[in-house]
């Protein structure tokens, strides 16, 4: 279900600061940056971001399959009726959870599941309207996504989480996309993150493009 904090989850993350900066030698001569400048957060996330996929990556097939089925139902909750609504989810790619069995029950309860394409970097995403058996192309980073298909504004965003924090902040790929396409959204969709509660972090340390999801959704 939506979860504004899950006390239960342990935070796994580094104790050190999240800037690099000051560990440059002295002979450097540089200005120290302060630890929440946007080139301190940048390099934080950037670590951590690989330490998250990596410790995602490490899961199990088995144990990815139980923690995505509890992440579809637990989405259920979190969404509500989906018929006649369209929902936006996602191919999965680096341990990301496999909700696709899941948006095929969309389809059967009489909703319509788009997927987002990268139009280009730096643009916000475009969603395509997809169903089983659609042709499917390698889009840019090598992610499946429809070939054709009108372009839609869907009702419900779902948006994997690289980390997220008790703010309902999410972290992506630091593409940014998410964030540019709910701000240049005209009517904002129901936007929820979905991730593994091993992704919890205690900040994200939001800059002000990071827009906050309605909810996070995890195993
Ligand atoms: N399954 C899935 N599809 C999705 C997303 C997602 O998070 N998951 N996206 C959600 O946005 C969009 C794709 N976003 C992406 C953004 C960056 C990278 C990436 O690999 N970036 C490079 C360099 C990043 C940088 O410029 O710093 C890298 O990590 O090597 C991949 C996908 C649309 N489709
Ligand atoms: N609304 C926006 N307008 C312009 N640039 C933006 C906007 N939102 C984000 N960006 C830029 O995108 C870059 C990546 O942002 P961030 O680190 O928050 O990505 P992310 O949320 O992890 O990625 P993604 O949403 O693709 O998974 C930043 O340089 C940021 O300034």
């Amino acid at each position: 279900m939506a979860e504004k904090s899950d006390s239960d989850t342990e935070i796994r993350e580094y104790a050190s600061p999240p800037c690099y900066a000051h560990e440059l030698s002295p002979e450097y001569g540089g200005q120290s940056e302060p630890e929440d400048s946007w080139s301190c957060v940048l390099r934080w996330r950037k670590v951590e971001r690989q330490r998250l996929i990596e410790e995602r990556l490490a899961i199990d097939a088995d144990e990815r399959k139980k923690r995505s089925d509890r992440i579809a139902s637990r989405l259920d909750l979190a969404i509500g009726k989906v018929s006649g609504r369209i929902v936006s989810g996602y191919w999965p790619f680096r341990g990301e959870p496999d909700l696709r069995n899941w948006a095929i029950t969309v389809i059967e309860r009489g909703g319509r599941i788009a997927l987002p394409v990268v139009i280009r970097k730096g643009w916000p995403l475009e969603f395509r309207i997809w169903s089983p058996g659609d042709p499917l192309e390698r889009g840019v980073w090598n992610i499946l996504v429809p070939s054709r298909g009108p372009s839609v504004l869907p009702d419900v965003v779902i948006a994997p989480v690289v980390g997220f924090d008790g703010a309902n902040y999410r972290l992506g790929y630091g593409g940014g996309f998410f964030d540019r396409t709910l701000a240049a959204m005209h009517r904002r969709p129901l936007a929820i993150g979905v991730g593994y509660a091993g992704s919890r972090l205690e900040t994200i340390r939001p800059q002000p493009h990071d827009i906050a999801m309605d909810a996070i959704v995890t195993d």
